[in-house]
């Protein structure tokens, strides 16, 4: 059956994406009870897609691929040239083995070791500290533990330019003027920083652990023989850490979350169960990544459209995390919904779905949920604090989002039972 396609008319939707923010492909494609819109986009007809079978249509690899999708502005500033998200096929899979070969129970327990560590540490501070703003510190945190995890040295020192750098280029990608400019030089700085670094790592310079990120990526060799050229290296490490500090947005989404459903401190602290489902709903819930793009391979017809070779796919990550037909009240916050949950891996798809090997699906879920995991059982239950009046509400337009206020807490103490 041949289903008519509803269109955008001539107009191009770029600046569109701007203005609705996260709500740009719901907007028009769940308006129609569909899976599929078409737009225009960057000049070119674009397909939006959305919901379970959009997603499932997206990671089929016979008839998507990434090469040429990303806009180069931001691989100029969020991921870098040359990097695995950029990769199709087996030289992709190649390349993803190795991220997923960091993600051993063993590294993963140690990555919450390290986490729990670092608040401990960093709260002992703020007990003589009038009020803290815990998206800063939360930034600052997360670069100190992304760095320890992968193997990274940083100084007490260099932290905080580290942790400015790395959140510019996750802020920075998605704007224009003056704060693009800024993610671009960030990228800049800190890739000159890493490949150094592998550099001597490679000369026998720079002692670098087994097993770590850091050493793993210096000797890593592409599927048709030479290592990595040290700038992809460079590009590889900081898809560690980039994203590791960018898990910041979701700390600071939990703790308002916390604050909005004050039972919820409660349970997190008592029941291992319930902060998992909690985890869960916070990486569903909030808003982060909001859609990714590819091109299609060849022509086909899917739910009656025709794809185009080459032509743009855009796939809405937050539109199927609050689709009415994957989720009940999906704008209300409710962990409990993943008490029975048994999902696919198109539905739930904050990090991106399909198979983590063969397809782009994160491999940082595990250590996102890690990290979240030590960071809540510390604000629920590691201090006691006052959250003073302050506006933690969020735009959708804003992209990348996070409450204004970033979380202002005061009056820290901290709490005599210890967290594992
Ligand atoms: C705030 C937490 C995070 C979010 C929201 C997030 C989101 C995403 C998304 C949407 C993708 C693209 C999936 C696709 O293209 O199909 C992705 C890919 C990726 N993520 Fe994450 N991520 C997070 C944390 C992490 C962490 C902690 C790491 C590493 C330790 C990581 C490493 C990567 C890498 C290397 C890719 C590229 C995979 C590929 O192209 O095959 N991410 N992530």
């Amino acid at each position: 059956m041949n289903i008519k396609i509803p269109k955008d008319r001539g107009m191009d939707r770029t600046l569109s994406i701007f203005k609705d923010g996260y709500e740009f492909i719901q907007k028009r494609v769940q308006n129609h009870h569909l899976d599929v819109f078409e737009t225009r986009v960057l000049g070119k007809k674009t397909a939006l897609l959305s919901g379970e079978e959009g997603a499932r249509l997206f990671y089929d690899r016979e008839r998507m691929k990434r090469s040429g999708a990303m806009p180069s502005h931001i691989l100029k500033s969020l991921f870098g040239e040359g990097g695995v998200q950029g990769l199709d096929g087996a030289v992709h899979e190649h390349r993803k083995l190795l991220f997923m070969n960091l993600m051993t129970p063993s590294r993963l327990h140690d990555l919450h070791t390290i986490t729990t560590k670092l608040w401990k540490h960093t709260a002992d501070n703020w007990v003589s500290k009038r009020k803290i703003v815990l998206f800063d510190e939360t930034l600052l945190l997360l670069t100190r533990a992304g760095c320890e995890w992968a193997g990274i040295p940083l100084s007490d020192k260099e932290a905080p330019k580290r942790a400015k750098e790395l959140n510019l280029l996750i802020e920075g990608a998605s704007k224009v003027g003056p704060k693009y400019l800024s993610s671009v030089s960030a990228r800049k700085h800190l890739e000159e920083w890493l490949m150094k670094m592998i550099e001597n790592v490679r000369a026998g310079n720079q002692l670098a652990a087994e097993g770590r990120a850091l050493h793993e990526i210096a000797t890593h060799h592409d599927i048709n023989g030479p290592p990595l050229q040290a700038k992809t290296a460079a590009v590889e490490l900081l898809n560690i850490i980039r994203p590791l500090v960018a898990v910041s947005r979701y700390i600071v989404f939990g703790a308002c979350a916390m604050q909005e459903h004050p039972e919820s401190k409660i349970k997190i602290s008592e029941n291992e169960g319930y902060l998992e489902n909690f985890i869960q709903e916070v990486r569903r819930f909030y808003p982060f990544f909001p859609f990714l793009a590819a091109r299609a391979k060849n022509d086909f017809t899917w739910q009656g459209y025709s794809f185009k070779e080459g032509q743009l796919v855009m796939l809405d990550l937050y539109g199927t995390n609050h689709d009415p037909r994957l989720w009940e009240s999906p704008d209300k916050f409710m962990p409990d919904r993943f008490i029975n949950y048994v999902g696919s891996q198109y539905d739930l798809i904050p990090q991106g779905g399909g198979d983590h090997y063969k397809n782009h699906r994160c491999p940082g879920e595990w250590p996102t949920i890690e990290v979240m995991n030590a960071s809540f059982k510390f604000l629920a239950s590691g201090i006691s604090y006052s959250f003073p009046k302050q506006d933690i509400s969020y735009s959708l337009r804003e992209i990348p989002s996070l409450p204004k206020s970033g979380f202002v807490m005061k009056n820290i103490r901290i709490n005599k039972s210890p967290v594992k």
